[in-house]
């Protein structure tokens, strides 16, 4: 089976400084995937420059049958691959509704209104807020209005960047729940979490990222299940 991302050899990083070393990494249709590792690992670096946000240095990106490497973001979002980046970044002084407006500038366009009736349904706050500024929404708020920009694209292929960082327990529950129903849906997702147990539950398959390779890639159970795996990455 081809994958829907296949990353070869990825390698890249800042300045002179070296942050991934090589990395290969897959995400197959429909399936969620869990990227984890430690602060400083090199998980929102592989997802900028997967998405077009940071140049790599060498290696390969294809998604959905097409070579992405070195594509501009805005091609990136064209073939479907969309990111909630991490830390929200909703444009604070724009409208909950101008916000998942913009979600659709790229890609879905046609279907804008229809799409922001959708997100309405599954997040019932914002159509409440759709007038507030979004930089006064709660974090909680935020990070809903932040995934919900991202679905107005209609992603074959969603990265999600620490969705439930900063949240209320209750409120991680119900992230971790809204994310299985979006693969359930047959959304393939990228999940980069601290979350560990809570990411591994829910996975089709992990990998864990050290000091920029990637030390483990399995199933949750496998990683799960070994004393070693889990106390040398996990913490756990
Ligand atoms: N813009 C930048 N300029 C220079 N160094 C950077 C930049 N962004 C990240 N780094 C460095 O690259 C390394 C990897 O950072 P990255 O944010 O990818 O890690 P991460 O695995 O996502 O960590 P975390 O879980 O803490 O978010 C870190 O050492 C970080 O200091």
């Amino acid at each position: 089976m081809t994958a829907l991302l296949d990353i070869q050899g990825l390698r890249g990083g800042y300045g002179r400084v070296e942050v991934l070393r090589g990395v290969d990494l897959q995400v197959n249709a429909g399936e969620m995937v869990a990227l984890l590792g430690s602060n400083g690992a090199g998980k929102s670096t592989l997802n900028k420059m997967v998405c077009g946000l940071c140049p790599a240095w060498g290696g390969n990106v294809r998604f959905d049958g097409k070579d992405l490497s070195g594509a501009h973001y805005r091609d990136v979002v064209k073939a479907g691959l969309i990111q909630v980046p991490e830390g929200r970044k909703v444009f604070p002084n724009l409208s909950v509704l101008e916000n998942l407006e913009l979600g659709s500038f790229t890609r879905a366009r046609e279907r804008r209104a229809a799409n922001v009736e959708k997100m309405f349904h599954i997040f019932p706050r914002l159509r409440e807020r759709m007038a507030q500024h979004a930089g006064t929404m709660s974090g909680g708020e935020q990070q809903m209005l932040a995934i919900a920009r991202g679905l107005m694209a209609e992603p074959v292929l969603l990265i999600l960047d620490e969705p439930s960082l900063g949240l209320s327990p209750r409120l991680v529950e119900e992230m971790f729940t809204l994310i299985r129903e979006l693969r359930d849906g047959g959304l393939a997702v990228l999940l980069v979490e601290q979350n560990v147990g809570q990411s591994l539950e829910i996975a089709d398959r992990a990998y864990v990222l050290e000091n920029g390779s990637v030390r483990f890639s399995g199933l949750p159970g496998e990683l799960l299940g070994s004393d070693e795996l889990r106390r040398a990455y996990l913490g756990l």
